[in-house]
């Protein structure tokens, strides 16, 4: 099976470092202050609504765009002025107009391995990423998912010690993508950092250490997944469906009450254990049943709902 070299003696030191970021379009700006660090063997996840910097910060990462101001450097150097040894050492998705329709699957992974001095051997690579089959394929013949396989294959080609994932499973059907998963994991236990833009808030949540949660150019929230939810305002949310209608002015009542959603007979309320209690101790009042009643945690969804006001 495909493992990149191990690098775990290296963890430790900064692989990332964005400070005070910023990139304005046509005098807005779309970066404004952006700041984090990466540790070596993290997978670190940048989250955030359409629009709201992502791709910008990354791209200012990987050298491809120019700062307006702030302070960016990938294993200690500037990605612009040293734009050549930090294409050694991070491996980035391609986009996909970059590779010509006519190019093979076999010729893309040749060519891609052969502008790095140690490349990674594609063979088991293209294997884990499930395209030995579609060595022969033209690049413009593969389907969507297979295409981007490929650029997943090319960005790790290299051995890169540190790789830029952007949207990475978008277009993956969920086996793919839980495939894709597993292989973001062998590549970080072999000690490879990873910044991973994503929409998936399971993506997130499963695969990353950390995540900066970024909306209208700025970090709103800098944590652990199970830390960004244990700052929603809604630990806990519990639905059910009352066997008569309940008092809305009882409802909004409801301590630590954050959210409420009637559908299609249902009550859906986002809180706390103490919101919980109490909407229990109120239908008992109220003899009211709950049908169908359901507990459950709150999700990163939620967190992120909270942090951002957009829906994911
Ligand atoms: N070259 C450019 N010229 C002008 N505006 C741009 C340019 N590139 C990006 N923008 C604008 O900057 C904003 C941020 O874009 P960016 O792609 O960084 O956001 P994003 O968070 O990655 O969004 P998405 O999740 O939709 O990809 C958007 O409003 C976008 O239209």
């Amino acid at each position: 099976m495909w493992r990149p070299r191990s690098r775990r003696d290296a963890r430790g030191m900064s692989v990332i470092e964005v400070g005070a970021l910023r990139k304005s379009y046509g005098g807005r700006a779309v970066v404004d202050g952006v700041s984090f660090a990466v540790e070596e063997g993290e997978i670190f996840g940048i989250l955030g609504p359409n629009g709201a910097g992502k791709t910008t910060t990354v791209e200012c990462v990987e050298g491809l765009r120019i700062p307006d101001a702030g302070r960016v450097r990938v294993t200690g150097l500037d990605p612009v002025a040293d734009h050549e040894a930090v294409s050694r050492v991070l491996g980035a998705q391609l986009q996909e107009s970059e590779l010509q329709a006519k190019l093979t699957v076999r010729e893309a992974l040749e060519l891609y391995a052969a502008f790095y001095p140690r490349p990674a051997d594609w063979r088991p690579l293209a294997e884990r990423l499930g395209l030995t089959e579609r060595l022969g394929t033209r690049f413009g013949k593969l389907s969507g998912g297979q295409k981007q396989r490929l650029f997943i294959a090319l960005a790790l080609v290299g051995d890169p010690r540190v790789v830029v994932l952007d949207e990475l499973t978008t277009g993956l059907d969920p086996r793919a993508r839980r495939d894709t998963w597993e292989l973001i994991e062998d590549v970080r236990a072999g000690g490879v950092t990873v910044l991973l833009v994503t929409h998936f808030m399971e993506e997130a949540q499963r695969l990353c250490d950390r995540i900066a949660v970024v909306d209208r150019g700025r970090v709103a929230a800098l944590d652990t997944p199970a830390g960004l939810i244990r700052r929603a305002t809604r630990s806990t949310v519990i639905s059910f469906t009352p066997s008569a209608p309940l008092d809305e002015r009882e409802v909004a009542a409801l301590p630590r009450l954050a959210s409420v959603v009637h559908q299609d007979g249902r009550i859906t309320l986002g809180g706390t254990d103490e919101t919980v209690d109490a909407v229990l101790t109120l239908l008992a009042r109220r003899r009211i049943t709950a049908h169908q009643l359901r507990v459950t945690d709150a999700t990163l969804d939620d967190a992120f709902l909270d942090l951002t006001g957009a829906e994911s």
